[in-house]
């Protein structure tokens, strides 16, 4: 992605001119802020590397190869041209390659580093071409700006592909939008240099057009990191937000993550007049099951349970884990008798359910409390009447599911029997 700067360590060639000392001055130091602010770039998502995001490492090693190739390109004359030209475009090259990869890897696609690697080997040999052959500067320029172009084009397309979905976009198109300033002017900077009308010699990196593409390319490229920073942000605060929400073991609803989709719910069913169940489950003699199975075996049995829940529920329902051995499930749009046969349902599969592992085989039951919200009622509220069914169900023997309905017919009835 810093290929504005292909071929720009020809620059010192110039300086045997009259005006080369300014021109080498003003190339030097376009060369040595980048690296500078690339360093810089460097050490901030040096600091992010243990958050394991995908890509980071990458994005880290692209700034790290940055850091790198600009001064090789500074030193030109004072060092071989074979380090300077071969292998600091080379570098460069890799480190336009590490970016694309810390893009792909961070929505969780393909490195292509084996193509990445290969088309890297052949710019090598053709710089040598170019250089050694054929002493061609806008041909080395357009070599290595083609392939940043494309690069970056490759970036900002897989970032807005496979932007996971529920993510807010802005991160995503701020940094696919910079990738494809740099590629723009890349490929002005190729199509510039390959129709100068001049020898090939290092007074085309002196031309005003070619310094305002490598000052852009120099603001664009830290902030193609920054872009980066912003996106590992993200992502870490999308994991903490799921950390928070979910529970470890069973992926289930947290509790407050429960409540809060309840108090949305109850929202929404008084707005729209709509009913609204709630059921508490409670899995029966999982004491016995631990002591059984181990704790393990407790954890598979409550991982199956959820999981087969989980299959049996409409989208819009929600699961959520209370604690231990306990779960809620909200079902918007559901009266009394809807939620009582999904709770028959949900009973019967559990009986059946044969859950097997390396601790043996085990059999469950479970026991649900049934309450539909009533108008003008909390969650709190709800929540104490489905427990009051569930604490009733649990004395009446277990395996069964009840209703709090005070003077309904399903009222502490073993409705599964
Ligand atoms: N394996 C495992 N066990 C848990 C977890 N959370 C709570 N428990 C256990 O679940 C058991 C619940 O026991 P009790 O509250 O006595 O209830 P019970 O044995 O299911 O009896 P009833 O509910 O009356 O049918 C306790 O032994 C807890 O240690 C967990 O995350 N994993």
């Amino acid at each position: 992605m810093n290929q504005v700067f292909a071929g720009a360590a020809d620059y010192n060639r110039y300086s045997t001119t009259q005006s080369g000392s300014q021109s080498m001055l003003t190339l030097a130091s376009i060369l040595t802020t980048t690296a500078l602010l690339s360093l810089a770039m460097a050490i901030v998502l040096g600091s992010l590397l243990r958050s394991n995001v995908a890509g980071v490492q990458e994005w880290f090693a692209s700034n790290l190869m940055v850091v790198i190739s600009l001064p090789l390109l500074a030193l030109r004359d004072l060092i071989p041209d074979f380090i300077s030209i071969v292998i600091a475009n080379s570098v460069l090259a890799l480190a336009a390659a590490y970016y694309y990869v810390g893009c792909a890897r961070f929505v969780g696609r393909p490195s292509r580093w084996g193509l990445l690697i290969t088309t890297i080997a052949v710019l090598a040999v053709g710089l040598v071409i170019w250089r050694y052959a054929v002493n061609s500067i806008p041909v080395r320029v357009l070599i290595m700006t083609t392939f940043f172009t494309l690069v970056c084009i490759s970036a900002a397309v897989v970032l807005l592909r496979h932007r996971p979905p529920h993510r807010n976009p802005y991160n995503y198109w701020f940094a696919a939008c910079l990738a494809l300033i740099f590629a723009v002017c890349q490929l002005t900077r190729g199509i510039y240099f390959i129709t100068l009308d001049q020898p090939s010699n290092t007074m085309m990196f002196d031309t005003f057009w070619n310094i305002v593409l490598m000052v852009i390319g120099a603001v664009t490229l830290p902030t193609m990191t920054m872009a980066a920073v912003m996106l590992t942000h993200d992502a870490m605060l999308a994991n903490l937000e799921d950390a928070a929400n979910h529970d470890h073991l069973t992926e289930a609803l947290s509790r407050k993550r429960l409540e809060a989709v309840a108090r949305e719910q109850i929202l929404r069913a008084g707005k729209f007049g709509r009913p609204l169940s709630l059921l508490i489950i409670d899995l029966d003699h999982f004491k016995r099951i631990n002591d059984t199975f181990g704790h393990a075996g407790g954890d598979e049995v409550l991982r199956e349970f959820a999981r087969m829940t989980r299959a049996s529920l409409r989208d819009g329902d929600a699961l959520g884990r209370l604690g231990g051995e306990e779960f809620g499930i909200l079902l918007p749009n559901t009266d009394t008798a809807g939620a009582l046969a999904i709770a028959r349902r949900l009973r019967e599969d559990s009986e059946r359910h044969l859950i097997s592992g390396t601790f043996g085989e085990c059999h469950y039951s479970i026991s649900i409390g049934i309450a539909t919200w009533r108008e003008g009622e909390s969650f709190d509220r709800l929540s104490i009447r489905a427990d009051r069914a569930l604490y009733t169900a649990k004395n009446a023997g277990r395996n069964r599911v009840l209703v709090d309905e005070h003077a309904g017919a399903d009222s502490l009835a073993p409705a599964a029997a």
